[in-house]
This record gives structure tokens, sequence and C-alpha cells, in this order.
């Protein structure tokens, strides 16, 4: 069995959707809900808009759609704006507009979001131009801080994030919006920087991010998002990593998952699961071979200066695998489940006891950014092109 190709089978949200949500007589049944339409529109974005959309599309006439998929992802796709990830670009900003006209111009009685990670980049709409909106989004997601706080300043300088769309849509129309989460915790007011959610954060808040990334200059760009609002807002979340850990350890025997929240630095988070192994290997506690042991999550990776090829899995499994008890053996699998670990063509990699890589080697991609540089020289990389969904990171360690 390959697990990777069970993983994404399962990440899958067109499936999901197809479990979840039924179309019946004019009406969105899902999640004990039933919300009537006439004249629906769809706004999907994100790096599972495409297959989201198709669920919709192919069931619901709908009035008017806008998909917003991340560049070179679109194949022949028609009618789609594809945009830049992880930093907006032209298009991006294109998209926020075309969801302002989209939300004052047409006619419709429901809105149905399909949101996926990604969207924070991909749809903008802001005072500030493109240019240092760039440049603040490279700090931001290079800064190590964790996608709440990223996501904090965002939606603070943005003129649609943080709910603040919902107040361009007409009336009392209702908004649906259905969320595949890649956020650890689920926040929804996190996912996407929280397009159709009530935020509960401050310009305060955003503020002393700033103030911390050294880019307190942008402070005059801060407007508060709304705190209520006065029409129906369904937020449903249809996919998150647990969801996927729990379908992947039924499959496998002697499964256990850890969390599917990990956090903290990646190389750090390489050395906790090597530190599980080895008390494991040592006193069979927590866990006694064979076993796999899962987890879920989004580590960090502080870059500082120049990056070679590499990613958040990349780290992750080159500590595990320095700091692993040599002796037995064990398989470590670090996968992005949006096909792409970090600046690399790679969505995850596997380091085994097999691999005799030198601790030096190991130090240098670590301290350069480097992990797939190094890992592929040892076969250590996993490529699956573009997946279409992301429900963050999975890793699977394997003591047979
Ligand atoms: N060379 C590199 N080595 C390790 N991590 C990297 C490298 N380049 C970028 N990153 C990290 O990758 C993250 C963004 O990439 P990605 O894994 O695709 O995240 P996301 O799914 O959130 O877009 C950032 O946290 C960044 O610090
Ligand atoms: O869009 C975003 O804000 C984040 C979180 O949802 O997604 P990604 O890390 O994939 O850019």
């Amino acid at each position: 069995m390959d697990i990777v190709e069970k993983i994404l089978e399962y990440s899958n949200p067109y499936n999901v959707l197809q479990e979840k949500v039924k179309i019946k007589d004019n009406s969105l049944l899902f999640n004990n809900e039933n919300i009537p339409f006439n004249k629906p529109i769809l706004i999907s974005v994100g790096k599972a808009s495409l297959p989201m959309a198709r669920f919709f599309s192919e069931r619901i006439e709908l009035k008017a759609k806008l998909i917003v998929t991340p560049k070179g992802t679109k194949g022949k796709e028609n009618n789609v704006i594809e945009a830049g990830h992880p930093l907006p670009d032209e298009n991006s900003i294109e998209a926020g507009k075309k969801m302002i006209e989209l939300l004052t111009t047409e006619d419709y009685d429901l809105v149905i979001f399909a949101i996926s990670g990604g969207a924070s980049a991909l749809v903008e709409y802001s005072e500030i131009s493109l240019d240092e909106l760039r440049m603040i989004n490279k700090i931001l997601v290079t800064s190590g801080i964790g996608i709440n706080k990223i996501n904090i300043v965002r939606k603070h300088l943005s003129k649609i994030k943080g709910g603040k769309i919902l107040e361009y849509i007409k009336d009392k129309i209702p908004v649906v919006s259905f969320i595949v989460s890649d956020v650890p915790g689920n926040d929804i007011s996190s996912i996407g920087s929280g397009l159709t959610s009530i935020d509960t954060s401050t310009n305060e808040n955003a503020l002393e991010i700033l103030k911390d990334i050294g880019l307190e200059r942008y402070s005059k760009y801060l407007t508060e998002t709304p705190k209520s609002v006065s029409r129906i807002v369904k937020n449903y979340i249809i996919l998150d990593n647990m969801e996927v850990l729990k379908k992947v350890a039924n499959i496998l025997d002697n499964s256990f998952i850890l969390t599917s929240e990990i956090r903290g630095e990646a190389r750090d988070v390489g050395t906790i699961i090597a530190s599980i192994y080895n008390s494991s290997e040592n006193y069979n506690v927590p866990l006694r071979r064979p076993y796999y042991l899962l987890l879920g999550g989004e580590p960090e990776v502080t870059i500082q200066g120049k990056a070679g090829k590499g990613g958040r899995n990349g780290e992750v499994c080159l500590s595990f695998l320095k700091y692993a008890k040599k002796g037995n053996r064990f398989e470590l699998l670090g996968l992005a489940t949006d096909g792409v670990d970090g600046n690399s063509e790679y969505a995850g990699c596997k380091v085994t006891s097999d691999m005799k890589i030198a601790e030096d080697d190991i130090d240098t991609a670590l301290e350069t950014h480097n992990s797939y540089g190094l890992l592929e020289n040892y076969g250590g990389t996993i490529k699956t092109g573009y997946t279409h969904t992301n429900v963050n990171n999975i890793y699977v360690l394997r003591a047979p």
C-alpha cells in the first residue's frame, strides 16, 4: 500500500463534499443545516478551489462564479484566475476586485464560498501597493511567527480579509462557506485569512506583530475587522488534518496519532519526533514495535539570509535522522498535502535507517535551508505534483 496515495485520497475535497454536502430541491443540506436558494453564486478560492468549485458547478445552476487557484495549477480549466502564492501578484488584486464586483453587481440570493489554504495570497484588495504587499508577505511567511499571527496582520492590512468581504454582500443575503482547514486548531478566522469569519483580533494585536517584525511603519494602513454580522453566515469545516490522520490510522496496524497540531521550528519538531522514537527504542514507552506514529501540523522555518532548496518537511526529516537512535529499522515520511514543500518542487521526503548521511552534511543542509539539495542525493524526495487540496503536513513514522 502506498501511504502517500492514501493520504492524498483522504485529503481530496471533492470526495469529502460528496460525503458531507447534499443538494436537494434547491437546498443545500449539510451538518444539520438546510439552506434554500434560487439564484446562488459561488466564490471558490484557495489551493483546493478547482475540485470544490467542480462539486458545486456539477450540481447547481450557478448565477455566477469566481474561481481563484495558484499560478500554474488551472490546467485546461477556463474562466479561472491563476494568482500568486505565497506572495500576492497582480492577479490576486484582480481577483479581489472581481470578488467585490460580483458581490455588488450580480443578482443573487445565496453566496456559497469554498475556501482553502492559500486564499490569503490569492485574493487581495488593499490600499498598500502591490510591491509593498509582496515585501510585507515575504517577511511574514519567512519570519517563523506562525500562521495565526501572519494572518492577523494580513486581515488588518486588507479591505476584504477577516470578514470584511461580508460587508460588500447585498441586503441580508445569507452566506455559506465550505472550508478545508490547513490551520492547526482550525481557527476559521485564520484559514485563508477568514474571508467569511468574524474576527476577534484587533488593530492593536496586528500592531504588536508589525513591531516584532520591523514593519511598524505600515501601521497607518491597519483597519479594524468586523466584530459582528447582520446576516446568516454558516462556516463549515468539511475537512481537516485530524480527519485525514484518523483515516490513515484506520488502514495501518498498530498506529497511534500523537497530534494534528504540531508546531514549532521544523528542526526542533524533528528532534522531538526522534526523542519519542528513541524512548520507544530504549523503554518501549510510549510505543512498542511494531508501530506507526502519526502526526500532523505546521512546523515553521525561520529563514534569515539566503535559502537553498528546502521546506518544513525536509528539515523535520533531516533533523529526525540526525537524532534518531541507530540500530533498528525506521522510516519517517513527511508530506505537504498540497504537493509543495517550501521552495522546492517536492511534496516531501522519506528518511530511513538505511540512509547514511553524515551529521555534518545534515547540519549544513539545515543551516543553509537546503534540505532537498541534500536529500536529492539520497533518493529521499517525494514528488506528487500539485494536489488541489491542503490539509497541511502529515508525518508517518514507521518502526517495523
Ligand atoms: N529553502 C527552504 N527551506 C526550508 N523552508 C523553506 C525554504 N523556503 C521556504 N521555506 C518555508 O516554507 C514555508 C512556505 O512554504 P510551504 O511549505 O509551501 O507553506 P504553505 O503551504 O503555507 O504555503 C515558509 O514557512 C518558509 O519559511
Ligand atoms: O491562505 C492562508 O492564509 C494559509 C492558511 O490558510 O494557507 P497557506 O499556508 O497554504 O498559504
